[in-house]
């Protein structure tokens, strides 16, 4: 037998593997600059949630960049980037594994028979809660990254900010507040985290059908419209539950402020009406959709490349 045949195939699947890894690359690269693009939204966001001291997203804009030049809005971010893959991972996995266990059918076959809504929303639920774990430490630290105003180049004599980076952020919540400090809000992460990404699944998976000739795969478009909406319409639901984690993560700082998410609850409504449990809201969504329309469109590419 001549070897040519062989040769022809290793250069094949090498080439393939090479596209494959390729395509990865860049959805990860594109994953990674929606989160950049998408972190001074968020950042205005977490101020919105934490502090009294802004009127408006306008007015927490333009304090920001006035006090902290455009640098303040990115502070935080280094931890989210680093994590996104990781924690994005453990959802998806999750999710699609916990899928496969409900309905026997793999990433392929699912657009064939499709799983029922409430097997998406059982494996989103099961997915939001085991992600929760991986993202709380990330997600504490950027918290408190971004909730601190002292621009970069200081005046001589004023005192510096509390955390010096992410890594200093973390060694002193551990030796300042315990290990258990690091999943400070952890518990209302996952309060808000478990049914929000059953809604966040059932909502993608709902518009890709409606807009999906039966047992076809959707557009990628359409992929981008659906995991845009699923984002928003998955934080409309979350947003309340997001506040106090926020202000539960923050409370680490002054000790014996709220008792726990009821008490910061009350308190919260009690002092700011209502509204307080929509705060974010708007900017949230400007953010969400973009990053979670660049999230599903690699979910299902990398799926379907990998077979
Ligand atoms: C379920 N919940 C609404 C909390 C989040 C859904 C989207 C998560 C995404 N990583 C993002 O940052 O937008």
């Amino acid at each position: 037998m001549s070897p040519r045949p062989h040769a022809c195939l290793t250069q094949h699947l090498v080439w393939r593997r090479l596209q494959r890894g390729q395509l990865e690359f860049l959805w990860s690269l594109a994953g990674a600059l929606g989160l950049v693009l998408g972190h001074p939204f968020d950042t205005v966001k977490v101020r919105l949630q934490t502090q009294t001291t802004y009127r408006g997203i306008i007015d927490c804009m333009v304090k920001t960049y006035r006090h902290e030049s455009l640098l303040g809005f990115f502070k935080g971010m280094s931890f989210p980037i680093a994590s996104i893959a990781m924690v994005n991972s453990v959802l998806f996995g999750v999710y699609s594994n916990t899928l496969l266990a409900l309905t026997a059918t793999s990433h392929r076959e699912r657009r064939a028979q499709p799983p029922s809504y409430i097997h998406v929303f059982i494996a989103g639920c099961i997915g939001g809660f085991v992600q929760v774990y991986c993202l709380a430490p990330f997600d504490l630290i950027k918290v408190r990254l971004q909730n601190q105003t002292e621009p970069r180049a200081r005046p001589p004599g004023s005192p510096p900010p509390r955390y010096r980076g992410p890594v200093h952020c973390a060694v002193s919540i551990f030796q300042e507040e315990g290990p258990r400090g690091l999943f400070r809000g952890a518990w209302a992460l996952t309060l808000r985290d478990t049914p929000t990404m059953g809604i966040y699944f059932v909502t993608y998976e709902w518009l890709c059908r409606q807009s999906t000739r039966d047992g076809q795969d959707p557009s990628p478009a359409r992929v981008l419209v659906a995991g845009g909406f699923a984002g928003i319409a998955s934080w409309a639901v979350a947003t309340p539950l997001d506040v106090i984690k926020s202000r539960l993560q923050m409370a680490g700082l002054k000790r014996g402020a709220y008792r726990g998410v009821l008490d910061c609850m009350v308190s919260s409504a009690r002092q700011e009406g209502l509204g307080v449990f929509f705060r974010g809201l708007t900017i949230n969504s400007a953010r969400a959709f973009p990053v979670n329309a660049v999230t599903f469109l690699s979910y299902e590419y990398l799926l379907r490349s990998w077979g």
